[in-house]
């Protein structure tokens, strides 16, 4: 029988009015807000039915982020003071106080849990790893196994870790690899099969 790792999964999610800016205007200003929480939801939700997770943590400083994830079953670590997306990564990934941690955008509607299991099985066998944007240029899942996670998302994120010595991860993962930063990627994201929270939100707007 297969062994399963239980991973400790840290997902880091922006004050809700501040993330997603490159979104633009495909929804109006109060929607823009119900479709990045839809997201983290939807990414959430797909995690928590990955047999490789064995918790999940939200770092966030919002209150409605907060309150899904707990609803989700997630565990919320404050993200303050506010010293941006690595320092909260790094924040999180010590709250869990686990060997096996992988911090994963909260930006992957279409994220299935088989193709998460596949990659944390596949970030089992080396010290740090990560899987590369649909565009091969930013990151959507960083991992390690006992040593420094050393977050250095951002631009060009894909390179950065690479550089940094963490493998990238070869795998058929499109919903895993299919963040969401701008209307075309939502658009693609619901090609391939969006959450129903995102779904409910997106339907509306991008009729
Ligand atoms: N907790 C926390 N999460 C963050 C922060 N900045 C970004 N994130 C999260 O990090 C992940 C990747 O972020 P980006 O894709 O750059 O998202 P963004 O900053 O909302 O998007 P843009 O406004 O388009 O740059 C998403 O899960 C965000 O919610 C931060 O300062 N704190
Ligand atoms: C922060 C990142 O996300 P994005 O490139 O989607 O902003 C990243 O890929 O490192």
């Amino acid at each position: 029988m297969q062994q399963v790792q239980h991973w400790s999964v840290v997902v880091p999610a922006k004050r809700l009015a501040l993330a997603k800016t490159r979104l633009g205007p495909v929804v109006d200003r109060a929607e823009h807000e119900d479709l990045v929480l839809a997201m983290l939801g939807d990414t959430l939700a797909a995690a928590a039915l990955a047999r490789e997770v064995g918790s999940l943590w939200v770092v966030t400083a919002d209150p409605r982020a907060a309150a899904l994830a707990t609803q989700l079953g997630a565990r919320v670590v404050p993200d303050e003071p506010a010293g941006g997306l690595n320092a909260a990564l790094v924040q999180g990934a010590a709250a869990t106080g686990a060997r096996f941690v992988a911090v994963l955008n909260s930006d992957l509607p279409a994220l299935q849990a088989d193709e998460l299991d596949q990659a944390l099985r596949a970030a089992a066998g080396v010290p740090r790893s990560f899987v590369a944007d649909a565009e091969g240029t930013g990151t959507t899942l960083l991992a390690v196994t006992g040593g420094d996670l050393a977050p250095a998302f951002g631009p060009g994120s894909a390179a950065a870790h690479a550089v940094s010595g963490a493998v990238a991860l070869a795998g058929d993962w499109p919903g895993l690899r299919r963040d969401v930063d701008t209307a075309e990627h939502l658009a693609a994201a619901r090609a391939l099969g969006a959450g129903p929270r995102t779904r409910a939100v997106a339907h509306e707007a991008c009729a």
